[in-house]
């Protein structure tokens, strides 16, 4: 067993040379680190005639502050085992996992070089139609099949077990329900935003709803998550979708997955009039993402459906009133998840290329307000949002409310 050591750009072509066939004999490797995210090492090795494939390193801290936070290289591992695991239940959407090393924290991967990352094919105004069914049929099967709808009693708990991931469920807890709502150092706030940044530590409403969220995600196992579904975890093309980057994965409420993205989605939504040039772009963008939340959630909804009606094993839960509220309340807590994705992303410590990258401050302002207030909106009235067209309504209604005070 090789002790662990932090890659080279030479030792992630050995490691790929070594557990892939693919490059046959005698190739001529050459390797790249090109990570752009917050934690990890990303390699790409190619040979002397273009194939190529992903070696990712989980480094002992966290990549965009440095040894300063240390993080456990375990996140390697879960990513493996729950992409591996997502895989069983819905290849087609996953990407490959080849090979693991536990010692090294590494993982062989396939390359998605023929795709795109979603959140920069969003920021280009780039539509796919399929983005939406093919994104519920992964939330679907993966969030089912993992479930106790499947799962026995003993089977769930061993697969709880395998899947705490208490650094990197921390970094959540922080981030995402801690952070926003009061003045901490990890937060970046511009400073146009200040005033409306500063009202969140004060919102005790905002606060007991985000406190309600919270507890769910600290105590509600109901399936193995992403952990992580913002739109930078997921590549696209013409023809399909792949997800990536599940470190975050752990056993926890399945609206927090479908929330996350849906609330990604409503991100590019509300950062729509900085990006796009003419009003008619704009238009066009926001009716696509609300097309596509739409498309999502009931897709999402009659497959989730058709899976608790055909496939599920315990008894008891083959109630179908117990499976509709199960499912009201999934969508419920979606919201929320969803509001505090647009809270986070804007005052928060990770901030997103959406609204980073409006170059016009003044303009970004009114973009990240548009994010703060629909974020609070879609928290504190979720329970009330009793149907997704009760919630795109909402969403339109909000921004259109705030555009023209
Ligand atoms: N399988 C893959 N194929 C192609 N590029 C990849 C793949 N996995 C990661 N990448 C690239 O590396 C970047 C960072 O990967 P990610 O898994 O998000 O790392 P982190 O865990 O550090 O956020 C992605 O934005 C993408 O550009
Ligand atoms: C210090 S981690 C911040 C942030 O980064 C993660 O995303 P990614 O690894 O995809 O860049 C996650 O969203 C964390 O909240």
């Amino acid at each position: 067993m090789t002790a662990y050591q932090i890659f080279t750009s030479e030792q992630a072509m050995r490691f790929a040379d070594e557990h892939s066939e693919l490059f046959g004999e005698h190739s001529k490797l050459s390797a790249t680190e090109f990570g752009d995210g917050n934690l990890n090492l990303v390699f790409r090795v190619v040979n002397d005639k273009g194939t190529s494939l992903i070696v990712k390193q989980a480094l002992p801290y966290a990549r965009c502050v440095g040894e300063s936070w240390p993080l456990s290289t375990d996140r390697a591992r879960i990513e493996a085992e729950v992409l591996k695991l997502h895989a069983r239940f819905c290849p087609e959407h996953t990407v490959e996992v080849l090979h693991f090393d536990r010692a090294l924290s590494a993982i062989l991967m396939e390359d998605l070089k023929q795709y795109d990352i979603l959140r920069t094919a969003l920021i280009k105004g780039k539509q796919f139609a399929h983005l939406a069914p093919q994104l519920a049929n992964y939330l679907a099967n993966t969030l089912f099949y993992t479930s106790d709808f499947v799962l026995t009693g003993p089977a769930k708990k061993a697969a709880v077990a395998q899947f705490t991931n208490p650094d990197l469920c921390l970094i959540t807890e922080d981030l995402f329900f801690t952070d926003p709502y009061c003045n901490h150092e990890r937060n970046t706030i511009h400073s146009l935003i200040l005033p409306s940044a500063r009202a969140l530590w004060y919102d005790t409403d905002l606060q007991a709803e985000v406190a309600m969220l919270k507890a769910d995600f600290l105590s509600k196992p109901q399936a193995l998550l992403h952990g992580d579904l913002h739109s930078g975890s997921i590549f696209i093309n013409n023809e399909n979708c792949k997800v990536i980057d599940a470190e975050f994965g752990f056993y926890g409420p399945i609206g927090f997955d479908v929330g996350v993205l849906i609330g990604n989605l409503l991100i590019n939504y509300v950062a729509s009039p900085g990006v796009f040039k003419t009003p008619e772009e704009q238009s066009q963008q926001q009716h696509y993402l609300l097309t596509q939340i739409h498309t999502l959630w009931q897709h999402f909804a009659d497959t989730f459906s058709q899976l608790q009606q055909t496939a599920t094993q315990d008894p008891t839960l083959q109630n179908s009133r117990y499976q509709q509220r199960f499912l009201q309340q999934v969508f419920t807590d979606a919201i929320g998840y969803a509001g505090c994705e647009l809270i986070r992303r804007t005052v928060g410590l990770a901030h997103v290329a959406d609204l980073e990258r409006i170059s016009d401050a003044k303009q970004r302002a009114v973009c990240e307000i548009h994010a703060l207030t629909l974020g609070r909106v879609l928290i504190l009235e979720r329970a009330q949002l009793d149907s997704i067209t009760a919630l795109l309504d909402k969403v339109q209604r909000t921004v259109a409310a705030i555009a023209a005070p």
